[in-house]
């Protein structure tokens, strides 16, 4: 079977600096995974590889059974939804959020394109799957940060993208904007014929069970990966942080105490 994304002994030098080091990573058919990393341990840099942004210095990489360097880069990308904060701020202001959605199927940041009745049936149908068809004729600019940011996970789904990547998606929601919006995303987790998601946080507590799999990153190195259970729990967490810290589950949530 094709695995999703494949890695192996990737390493990424920048003037002189390794960004990344021998990561090996393979995302399997049917799972979903977390990768946990603080400020400036090289997520982004992992993404923008994954994208085909960059290249590795060394190392190999499979993305949906195609290897890089031996495909097209523009027919790939468009099996990969990015929601990221950089998107977000190029949308423009004045759209309506139904033609923000209805953008992705033309991976284009303005909508430029004639759209069917179709498009319109399938972004409306989206906004429902993310709770969010309420905000269908309101102007983007309107709408809060926990409702664009569902309206762009709509807009990446409009593609019918094999993998969606959710870079930071918590960033700037208060408690009650967050929940709301795990909560859509372990929704979509639950889909059988959804992407395989890689949600990138440097906040464990936004890691739910719906991630199978977590990937530890620490300064451009893979410190662990594996299930989410034994990767979230005191002593991983502890060693990956440095720090001694304390994990206490409830449901699918972990809470976390510096010790
Ligand atoms: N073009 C570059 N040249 C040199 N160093 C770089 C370059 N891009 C990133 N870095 C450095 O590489 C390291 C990893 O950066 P990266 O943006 O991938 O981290 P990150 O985990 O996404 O961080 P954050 O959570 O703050 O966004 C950082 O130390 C950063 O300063």
């Amino acid at each position: 079977m094709e695995n999703i994304i494949e890695l192996s002994g990737v390493s990424f030098m920048r003037d002189g600096k390794k960004l990344l080091s021998d990561i090996n990573w393979t995302i399997q058919k049917g799972e979903h995974w977390a990768v946990l990393g603080l400020n400036g341990s090289g997520k982004t840099t992992l993404l923008n590889m994954i994208n085909g942004y960059i290249w590795p210095t060394t190392g190999s990489i499979r993305v949906l059974g195609q290897t890089f360097g031996k495909t097209s880069l523009p027919e790939l990308r468009k099996s990969i939804g990015w929601v990221s904060s950089s998107i977000q701020e190029r949308i423009p202001r004045t759209q309506l959020a139904r033609h923000v959605v209805i953008s992705g199927k033309y991976a284009s940041i303005g909508l430029y394109e004639e759209f069917t009745k179709e498009d319109e049936d399938k972004a409306i149908h989206l906004m429902e799957k993310l709770n969010c068809v309420g905000l269908a004729d309101s102007p983007y600019e309107q709408c809060s940060q926990g409702e664009r940011q569902k309206l762009l996970i709509a807009r990446a789904l409009m593609a019918e993208p094999r993998i969606l990547i959710l870079d930071e998606p918590c960033n700037g929601l208060d408690l009650f904007a967050r929940e709301i919006l795990l909560k859509s995303v372990e929704e979509l987790a639950g889909d059988p014929n959804g992407p395989a998601l890689i949600y990138v946080t440097h906040h464990p507590e936004e890691i739910s069970p719906v991630f199978q799999k977590t990937l530890l990153l620490r300064r451009g190195e893979v410190f662990q990966q594996g299930d989410t259970s034994d990767m979230i729990e005191k002593t991983s967490l502890s060693r990956f942080f440095e720090h001694e810290i304390h994990v206490e589950w409830r449901g699918n949530r972990a809470s976390f105490q510096l010790v």
